[in-house]
């Protein structure tokens, strides 16, 4: 069983990056940022106020999320229903550091994820193999004792790049203006509460500013291939 957390700043790339790791090594792959959305998306449509903080804990405890765990097509449903693309919303994404910014929802979340963590060590979608998870507090409170742990950054510039032109199709002055509350303003909210501006002890930075998808890939794999020898071997 193999264990690799991956934290970074919005549009650092963790989600293409995990996702690519997991399925080159065989691994399962957790995206919990999906679960804070999903939470947010759960308190929208039950007609709770996200301003009300005890009221949206209650909501996420009793929330029926099921996570998908296949990195070649992850999937997030509410009560069985898909939610994959509802949860990606610009409503969802402007609205979601409240939720995440909830200290009660945290815990939940927290034991949720090392619940599924920990069920990948004895079978679950891997078979025992392990997991790949990423989002901002993975490395430092989720899995501190993973076997490798990554922060994964991006200057301001590419990350707002990258995200202009996957919402808007164009990284021109406007669509990047468009996309600066989605990347900047949420990580000034999100970072209140977890630590993923910086690496904390014993974990490794790996900088994609100048790097493709193709290349940032390749280095998470030699930092996993440098800790953790005895991981499965990468499959091309
Ligand atoms: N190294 C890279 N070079 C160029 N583009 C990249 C790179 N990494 C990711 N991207 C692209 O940047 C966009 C954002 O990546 P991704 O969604 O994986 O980031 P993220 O860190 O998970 O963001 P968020 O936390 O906001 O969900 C995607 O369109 C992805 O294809
Ligand atoms: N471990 C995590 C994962 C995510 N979040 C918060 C921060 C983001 O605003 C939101 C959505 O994440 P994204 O899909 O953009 O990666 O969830 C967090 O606080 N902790």
């Amino acid at each position: 069983m193999v264990t690799i957390a991956v934290d970074g700043p919005s549009g650092s790339g963790k989600s293409s990056v995990s996702r690519a790791v997991a399925a080159r090594l065989g691994l399962a792959y957790l995206d919990t940022g999906a679960m804070y959305r999903a939470a947010t998306l759960w308190c929208v449509r039950t007609d709770v106020a996200l301003d009300d903080a005890d009221a949206v804990a209650d909501a996420v405890r009793a929330m029926p999320l099921t996570s998908g765990l296949d990195p070649a097509a992850p999937t997030v449903s509410l009560d069985g229903t898909d939610v994959a693309a509802a949860i990606r919303t610009t409503e969802v994404s402007s609205t979601v550091s409240k939720v995440a910014t909830n200290l009660e929802v945290r815990a939940e979340l927290k034991r949720r994820q090392r619940a599924i963590i920990d069920d990948e060590a004895t079978g679950g979608f891997s078979g025992g193999r392990g997991i790949v998870a990423e989002g901002r507090d993975i490395t430092t409170v989720v899995a501190p004792d993973a076997d490798a742990r990554v922060l994964l950054t991006a200057s301001e510039e590419a990350r707002l790049r990258r995200r202009s032109l996957e919402v808007h199709g164009a990284a021109d002055a406007a669509a990047v203006a468009a996309t600066r509350d989605q990347v900047l303003r949420r990580d000034r909210d999100d970072s209140t509460v977890s630590q993923f501006l910086q690496a904390s002890d014993g974990v490794v930075t790996i900088d994609s500013s100048e790097l493709d998808l193709d290349q940032t890939v390749a280095a998470v794999l030699a930092v996993v291939e440098q800790v953790v020898p005895e991981a499965p071997s990468a499959r091309a």
